[in-house]
């Protein structure tokens, strides 16, 4: 008889039962929260709270949680049992379950929780399973456990699908249902493991080729892993569904090759989250502040929570279940784990210094769920049968032993180094492309001045070319029509000469019209290097900024300097032009002369075509200077013909000739 257990509604002897009494079922300290879970937290009774919890280096303390739920009657049991009364009366608002001895006598026992055979599978999940998830979401280990007789409802409490009826969801849908709903898909990830425990050996339920899996202490933290067993990452509801209906059949396969039952192998579904806290954190802060994460200081936490929930094997004992042959060995190797598990708890229940843990892989597999630092729930479920009063008494007492165990909650935090490269890279990959943005913004936009630049340069330059251009057109106009009007001069006067007129207006006041002329060519030519002085200055302003290399501006000034240069040409032209003006001057003041003293026209005939000649020479070739006449008198004159006159029989000839060649001569100077 179990220490807590009550009689006649007589509690004796110290008992688990009285002290959870004075703890709370609700979750008044849970433990700490990762910030920004979305999931609602129960508030109903439940077995997940951790009584008086009070956070150390330790731990939370938090004892195993024990409920207990009642199968209906079956078929069988309806018919069998009809005329004999269930061996159990449960009190769910007492949480007190009264076992029947006989008709007059039952002891009565305190559960944490009782679920009578009207139970809801939601209540179920709500207050067995739903504080152990809440606390695997916050970076705990949890574990869910059926313990009972088989038939009387493990699987259908934990394993059931639902999936023609959603409210027959069992703990491990339901569980997962939650996990999906809390987890942020960017920072969080939730993986599956499913495996069965069969006479000792750990088989793959989602890789049947996978059947001896070994079992891993780390001896440091004593964490248990599987290495080997397949982990699948689940990322919907649907594929956690159809992983648990694949690894259900794998389980009846291998079970019917090994010719046995369901209930004879333990199964176990390992769900591991891990949750990054400062990824949540970062998350949330960035939202006011995109570059928050650039100056915010920040630790990259990951939380791993693991849920174990464990389908045990039917706790039956092995002179009831008739075995023989290897199904004996095999219900000594199931009794052996499940025995295991007993003593352990009964150490654990008593502060045994020794507790067996190693004596089975079951035990090695839960030694975190018992006496270790995770949150537990157990769940026994019996049947109504008086035929298995025994079994039931069994089970009863089994749940009782184990609300004796106190755990020490402990939260698996670890630094995230992983995470803390992968957040380093992406600022890393964030900088280096916000690096070449700016780069090429600034390449952008020294090419887009570059253009402007030379798009204004080009437009000074071919302002400046037309202006120029126009100068020079209108320099030319101007030069032309000043030769124009000397050639008509000229060529009025040589008439007017022929016909004895003498030159009708004095030839000073000619002189003096010329020379007026000629002042106004050089004012406008003042006039028109001002406005190229000007220009050179408006260039000069332009190109300023740019100083000191660029090409465009180089040509401008080059082209500057061979305008200055023609200009320079076109003076010294206009000197000759003046010089030129005098000689014709002093020819035809001499001619006039020479008229006035009636000497022979005819004989001078041949001297006046050739001075004629040499005139318009010289007009037309002005541009080439002074020596460009000589040669070309020589050519188109003929030297000899000048040379004929000096050998005239008339004097005056002779004289003129003389002249004309002194005169070419001193040109040719
Ligand atoms: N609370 C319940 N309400 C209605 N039916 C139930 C309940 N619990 C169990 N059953 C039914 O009882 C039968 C046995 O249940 P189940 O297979 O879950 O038992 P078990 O303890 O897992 O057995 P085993 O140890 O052999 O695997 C099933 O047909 C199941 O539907």
């Amino acid at each position: 008889m179990a220490s807590g257990a009550y009689r006649n509604g007589v509690h004796k002897g110290a008992s688990a039962a009285s002290n959870f009494k004075s703890s709370s079922f609700k979750s008044k300290h849970p433990p700490v929260a990762a910030p920004g879970s979305g999931l609602r937290r129960s508030s109903s009774a439940s077995l997940g709270a951790a009584s008086g919890s009070l956070k150390d280096d330790r731990g939370v303390p938090g004892r195993v949680r024990v409920a207990v739920r009642l199968r209906p009657r079956n078929a069988e049991e309806l018919v069998a049992d009809a005329d004999f009364a269930d061996c159990v009366e449960l009190q769910p608002e007492l949480k007190r379950l009264k076992l029947r001895k006989n008709n007059w006598d039952s002891d009565t026992y305190e559960f944490d929780e009782v679920l009578t055979e009207f139970a809801s599978q939601k209540r179920v999940y709500e207050v067995v399973a739903k504080p152990v998830v809440e606390s695997v979401l916050d970076g705990y280990n949890g574990t869910v456990m059926a313990y009972g007789q088989t038939g009387t409802g493990k699987t259908f409490t934990l394993g059931r699908l639902g999936e023609e009826d959603t409210s027959a969801r069992g703990i491990m849908v339901r569980s997962m249902e939650d996990i999906l709903a809390d987890l942020s898909p960017e920072t969080d990830s939730v993986s599956v493991s499913y495996l069965q425990l069969y006479m000792e050996t750990i088989q793959d339920l989602l890789d049947p080729a996978n059947d001896n899996i070994p079992i891993v202490e780390d001896p440091r933290t004593g964490d248990v892993s599987l290495p080997g067993a397949t982990v699948v990452e689940v990322r919907d509801q649907q594929s956690f569904v159809e992983l648990l209906r694949l690894g259900e059949t794998h389980r009846i396969a291998a079970n019917t090759k090994l010719n046995t039952e369901s209930s004879r192998s333990h199964a176990l579904l390992m769900v591991n989250v891990k949750r990054s806290v400062m990824g949540r954190e970062a998350a949330l802060s960035s939202e006011d502040d995109n570059s928050s994460h650039l100056v915010k200081p920040f630790k990259p936490l990951v939380r791993k929570g693991k849920l174990v929930v464990v389908d045990l094997a039917g706790s039956e004992r092995i002179q009831k279940s008739g075995s023989e042959g290897h199904t004996l060995e095999e219900a000594k190797s199931i009794n052996l784990s499940l025995s295991a598990l007993g003593k352990c708890i009964n150490a654990l229940a008593e502060n045994s210094a020794h507790v067996p843990v190693r004596d089975s892989k079951l035990t090695r597999l839960l030694r975190d769920s018992f006496g270790g630092t995770a949150r537990t729930s157990l769940i026994v479920t019996i049947g109504p049968s008086p035929r298995h009063r025994g079994e039931t008494a069994s089970t009863i007492l089994f749940g009782q032993r184990a609300m004796k165990v106190e755990n020490m909650l402990k939260i698996k935090e670890e630094f995230d180094y992983k995470s803390l490269s992968r957040k380093l890279d992406i600022q890393l990959d964030k900088l280096i492309a916000e690096n070449e943005r700016q780069q090429k913004a600034f390449e952008e936009e020294v090419e887009r001045i570059t253009l402007e630049a030379q798009k204004r340069v080009s437009e000074v330059e071919r302002n400046y070319a037309d202006a120029l251009e126009k100068e020079r057109l209108k320099c030319q106009m101007e030069y032309m029509e000043s030769v124009k009007q000397l050639e008509e001069k000229l060529v009025t006067n040589k008439k007017k000469c022929c016909n004895g007129e003498g030159p009708g207006v004095s030839g000073a006041e000619e002189l003096a019209e010329v020379k007026k002329l000629l002042q106004n060519e050089i004012h406008l030519r003042k006039a028109a290097e001002e406005e190229v002085d000007y220009l050179k200055n408006r260039l000069g302003q332009f190109t300023q900024p740019e100083a000191g290399g660029n090409s465009e501006i180089l040509k401008l000034r080059k082209s500057l300097e061979d305008e200055a240069h023609k200009k320079k040409k076109l003076e010294e032209e206009i000197t000759i032009l003046q010089s030129q003006l005098l000689q014709l001057t002093f020819e035809a003041d001499r001619m006039r002369r020479c008229l006035e003293r009636g000497g022979s026209g005819n004989a001078f005939t041949g001297l006046d075509s050739l001075m004629s000649q040499v005139g318009h020479l010289h007009l037309k070739d002005a541009g080439n200077g002074q020596r460009a006449s000589i040669a070309t008198l020589s050519e188109q004159v003929g030297l000899q013909k000048v040379l004929s006159l000096l050998e005239s029989e008339d004097a005056n000839v002779r004289i003129h000739a003389v002249k004309v060649v002194a005169n070419l001569a001193a040109e040719g100077s």
